[in-house]
């Protein structure tokens, strides 16, 4: 895997919106997207990352010093740093120097890498074609579950249950979201969710894509088109 060279991350885009998806739901969030994915999902909505070493024009490389000082800018209380995949880079500089500046730092990965880098929260979504390290597993703070067919939630459990030191939220629990994939969002996968939720009801949460419903971070022109 690459490295970030010398405090610099090759960056799709960054931008301001809201955090669309699990307990941070709804908060002002900046989002660090960073350029690079080998796990390529059949419904990826940011396959545009996935061009790890061709680099078009748009797609620059940026200096964690450029990075903070957009986050200051913009306001944002916490950035999200997101991919892509972004555990294939050392995540260490930037996050120090996010949280030196006060700003909270939130992962979204896959689980499959060593988590390099100091984060206040960590969600991780687990995907089949690089299944999540079990430390990873302990480590999140909610784990989102992306809901792509009828049997998802019994076989997601099935893999990573046991991962898992307690499923009771009520006993510190990380938060385990079921979050129907955006193509196929419709009836029959809702009501899997909510039979789910209620026959487990202290293990899963029902989720949404909430910056999908408002279209957020299209109003940010530094924000790439969304997928599905
Ligand atoms: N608003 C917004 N919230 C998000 N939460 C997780 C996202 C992701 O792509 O990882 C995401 C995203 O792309 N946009
Ligand atoms: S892990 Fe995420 S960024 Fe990578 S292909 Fe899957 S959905 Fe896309
Ligand atoms: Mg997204």
């Amino acid at each position: 895997m690459s490295q970030a060279s010398s405090g610099t991350l090759p960056i799709y885009e960054a931008f301001y919106a809201f955090q669309g998806e699990g307990s941070h739901i709804g908060r002002a969030a900046f989002f660090i997207r960073t350029i690079g994915c080998p796990v390529r999902c059949s419904w990826c909505d940011s396959p545009g990352t996935w061009h790890k070493d061709h680099q078009p024009e748009s797609i620059q490389r940026l200096t964690v010093d450029e990075l903070v000082g957009r986050v200051q800018e913009s306001g944002a209380p916490l950035a999200v740093i997101t991919g892509g995949e972004p555990t294939i880079y050392d995540l260490a500089p930037l996050t120090q120097a996010l949280q030196q500046a006060g700003i909270r730092t939130h992962l979204e990965t896959c689980g499959a890498f060593d988590i390099r880098g100091s984060f206040d929260w960590i969600t991780v979504s687990p995907k089949w074609n690089l299944p999540p390290l079990r430390q990873n597993i302990q480590k999140a703070h909610e784990i989102k579950i992306v809901v792509d067919g009828p049997t998802a939630i019994e076989d997601w459990w099935e893999q990573i249950g046991s991962h898992c030191t307690t499923n009771d939220f009520r006993m510190g629990a990380p938060d385990i979201w079921l979050q129907p994939e955006a193509n196929q969002v419709g009836t029959a996968i809702h009501d899997a969710i909510t039979n789910a939720v209620k026959s487990y009801p202290t293990r899963y949460r029902a989720g949404v894509q909430l910056h999908k419903i408002y279209s957020c971070d299209a109003l940010d022109p530094n924000s790439m088109p969304v997928v599905g």
